[in-house]
């Protein structure tokens, strides 16, 4: 029997949903609105699909959205200069650099010069350092959305075995840190990791976050397994057109969705979540800013 192809387009949809409730009870409420500023250094074409995606939904769910587009060859001077006026705005509540930056741009360096309770990427070292030891922090937004879809799911995942490809700071590593807190068994796999089929075979939960297109075949995946891929390559695709794209995951979906017992696509799996987390996130930011009681369920 084929795989359950999780909608996370539509699970998207609900939560920017409820975040657009506590938006409209905010302003009528508190006189408060949400905002949300991105900033996007370089030309970067992926990059700018994102920044605009981003915006519109900002705007759609009642926040406020500020946009920062600088060139490529910015200096670090003047991009933490920014940072240091959006930290001090309280109309901004939120704050996201998109990566990856130039590579003249320390990305650590201006990570964490973002305030941390305006981090909505929870990537400053402070989140990450809190998330990591049980403590009160912004949760990155790409692994909460894959544990939201994961205990919509399966409810409680404690005791699964949980694998997750992939360690980079802005996915694998993130994943991992909140699949432990459910108390999942977690193995972070990566390009050193020695049988990698095998070692994927063994997961209940199968996180890819690779960014190698169609890398993991259904013969990886225990039959049953949940798979979530993280993965957005853009690949030629000339049954479309001399020239023409398009999206796929890290994650084989034709011989996967045979074996799985559930399965993200790309497009409209985790990708929608992420945007629709960064605006749960902000609203947060917002009500911890002002000393107002969280939304429950938008946080992880
Ligand atoms: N849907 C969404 O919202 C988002 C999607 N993405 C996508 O997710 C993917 C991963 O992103 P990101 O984490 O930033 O990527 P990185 O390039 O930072 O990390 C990739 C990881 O995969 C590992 N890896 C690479 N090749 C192999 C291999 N052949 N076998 C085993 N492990 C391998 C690397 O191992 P090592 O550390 O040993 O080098 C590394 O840990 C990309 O496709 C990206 O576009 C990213 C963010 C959000
Ligand atoms: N500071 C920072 N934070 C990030 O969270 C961050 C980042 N930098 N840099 C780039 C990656 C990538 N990323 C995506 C978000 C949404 C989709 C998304 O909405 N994808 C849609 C389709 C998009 C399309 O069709 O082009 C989908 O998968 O259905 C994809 C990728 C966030 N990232």
């Amino acid at each position: 029997m084929p795989a359950e192809i999780i909608d996370g387009k539509a699970f998207a949809e609900t939560v920017r949903a409820r975040v657009a409730g506590h938006v409209t009870q905010l302003r009528a409420e508190q006189g408060l609105t949400p905002g949300l500023a991105v900033v996007l250094v370089g030309e970067d074409p992926a990059s700018q699909v994102y920044v605009r995606n981003k915006g519109i939904q900002t705007k759609e769910s009642g926040m406020a959205s500020f946009e920062h587009r600088l060139p490529a060859e910015t200096p670090e001077a003047a991009l933490l200069g920014l940072i240091g006026e959006l930290n001090s705005d309280p109309a901004v509540h939120g704050i996201l650099v998109q990566l990856p930056l130039p590579a003249h741009l320390n990305a650590d360096l201006v990570i964490n010069a973002i305030a941390p309770e305006k981090d909505v990427d929870g990537f400053h070292i402070l989140n990450v350092g809190r998330l990591n030891t049980g403590q009160k922090s912004m949760v990155p937004c790409t692994p909460l959305g894959c544990l939201m879809l994961l205990r919509d799911r399966l409810g409680d995942l404690s005791g699964l075995n949980a694998v997750v490809l992939g360690r980079s700071n802005i996915v694998g590593k993130p994943m991992a840190s909140l699949l432990l807190r459910d108390s999942c068994t977690v193995t972070v796999a990566h390009s050193r990791t020695r049988d990698l089929p095998d070692v994927c075979r063994n997961a209940d939960i199968l996180v890819a976050a690779v960014g190698r297109p169609r890398m993991v075949p259904g013969d990886w995946i225990k039959p049953g397994a949940t798979v979530i891929d993280v993965g957005i390559n853009r690949v030629p695709a000339p049954e479309k057109g001399e020239g023409k794209t398009r999206l796929v995951g890290d994650v084989d979906f034709d011989s996967a969705v045979e074996v799985a017992g559930a399965i993200t696509p790309v497009p409209g799996g985790v990708g929608p979540m992420t945007i629709a987390c960064l605006l749960a996130n902000t609203l947060t930011a917002c009500c911890r800013a002002n000393g107002l009681p969280e939304p429950e369920g938008l946080t992880a």
